[in-house]
């Protein structure tokens, strides 16, 4: 029975969102951002050099489509992504109104985000006071930090001591539908931070922000560090996705990375995570292993955590040549019948201004028993296609690119 694996590398967007002028980062609306365009330029001008040299080597992904791809999408030419494709590749443009991470990828599963995600003003103090009240109250706090849109990194650089001496929380949020919880995993407590931001999320929920984020970190003044422990509290996806739909029709679901998160668990059999190169290990067991007619959603974060949002160009494109080399024994071990799609949710340009994701198409490239181009499709189809690869009942908007390929 054929099996499919969905693999989102997470903000390798590929520019040309028709909508971009509508997304902003600060004041700057994203139109012409283009992650893999900007990096690809970047490195062919020896302006990426750092841990890495010269154009961008991508020779897996670029053979799967992901040059020509950035060409349909943007009309940008990716320099050294000049392959002619063999499978079935194409772009994808998202129509929820939002460029985060769940957006992207209950779209990607078939399920439009059917609401407008609310936001938090980019000023200071962001929270309403009803908030921060019932985070002091589950805190135990007599005030809270931050309050404010910041980058994660910085704002526990800037207010981690006065964390540590006061106990209060750090609260921030971005250009994202979110309400982020930096707090140290020892003088604060981990598992404090989580039913913290376990108590809240239902709250924040019920006024349409997507997601509660708990931020641990550890160290001292001057050297703070994240730590692997973050945690999503996320709205659950109103109707069912790709995952449901495969679970619900007798078949395995796997999720590796922040799946199951993205999905509030909806829909999800087994949990494999860890960092991208252990997740990288975990998709190679499952094309060994994973039974007849399963689906495995695979997210690989860190293209997005450690280097888009911290606008590292080197840092992503390296990443980018690790996963291509990490990528090729595992498209060489699939079977005959199995179906690899690979695709993001969103940009995150590096060479953008700001800290935010950024709006643009992503690539569709997809490995199995089917070739051609598939055009400018929408989000929605990934999910019909696998669904239709899988052979069981599609029950979103999307309609399939597999068919007669
Ligand atoms: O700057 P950090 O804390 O990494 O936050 C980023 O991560 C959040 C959730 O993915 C985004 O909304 C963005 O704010
Ligand atoms: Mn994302
Ligand atoms: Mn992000």
């Amino acid at each position: 029975m054929p099996r499919a694996f969905l693999v989102v590398m997470d903000s390798v967007g590929i520019g040309g969102a028709p909508d971009a002028d509508r997304f902003f980062n600060g004041d700057r609306p994203d139109t012409g951002a283009n992650t893999l365009g900007h990096i690809a330029a970047a490195c062919a001008t020896g302006a990426a050099e750092e841990g890495r040299s010269g154009p961008l080597h991508l020779p897996h992904l670029d053979a799967l489509g992901l040059g020509a791809a950035l060409r349909l999408a943007s009309g940008a030419r990716g320099e050294g992504l000049d392959a002619d494709p063999v499978g079935l590749w194409g772009a994808a443009q998202e129509v929820s109104v939002g460029k985060d991470t769940p957006s992207g990828h209950w779209e990607l599963a078939g399920l439009p985000v059917p609401w407008d995600w609310s936001y938090f003003p980019d000023q200071t103090p962001a929270f309403p006071d009803d908030i921060v009240d019932e985070v002091k109250r589950l805190a135990g706090a007599d005030g809270i930090l931050g309050n404010c849109h910041a980058s994660g990194t910085e704002i526990i650089a800037r207010l981690g001591d006065q964390h540590q001496k006061t106990g209060w929380p750090i609260c921030y949020t971005s250009a994202d539908s979110v309400f982020q919880i930096a707090a140290h995993e020892e003088s604060f407590g981990l598992d404090r931070l989580l039913q913290l931001c376990e108590g809240l999320a239902p709250m924040l929920h019920d006024r349409r922000v997507g997601r509660v984020i708990a931020r641990p970190f550890i160290g001292e003044p001057g050297s703070y560090a994240r730590t692997g422990n973050r945690h999503d509290y996320a709205m659950t996806p109103p109707a069912p996705t790709l995952l449901d739909w495969a679970q619900g029709a007798g078949r395995k679901t796997i999720a590796i990375g922040k799946i199951r998160d993205i999905f509030a668990g909806q829909g999800v059999d087994e949990v494999l995570k860890g960092e991208d190169r252990t997740l990288m290990a975990h998709l190679a067991d499952c094309v060994a292993t994973a039974p007849e007619g399963s689906l495995t959603f695979a997210n690989f974060v860190e293209f997005d955590s450690l280097y888009g949002h911290r606008r590292d160009v080197s840092g992503y494109a390296r990443h980018l040549e690790w996963f291509d080399a990490a990528i090729g024994p595992v498209l060489a071990a699939m079977r005959p019948d199995d179906l690899m799609i690979l695709t993001a949710d969103h940009g995150n340009d590096p060479t953008w201004s700001g800290t935010d994701h950024t709006r643009e198409r992503v690539p569709v490239l997809a490995k199995g028993p089917y070739s051609g181009q598939i055009g400018i499709r929408a989000f929605a189809d990934v999910a019909a296609s696998v669904a239709a690869h899988l052979g069981i009942p599609a029950k979103g908007p999307g309609e399939s690119f597999c068919e007669g390929r």
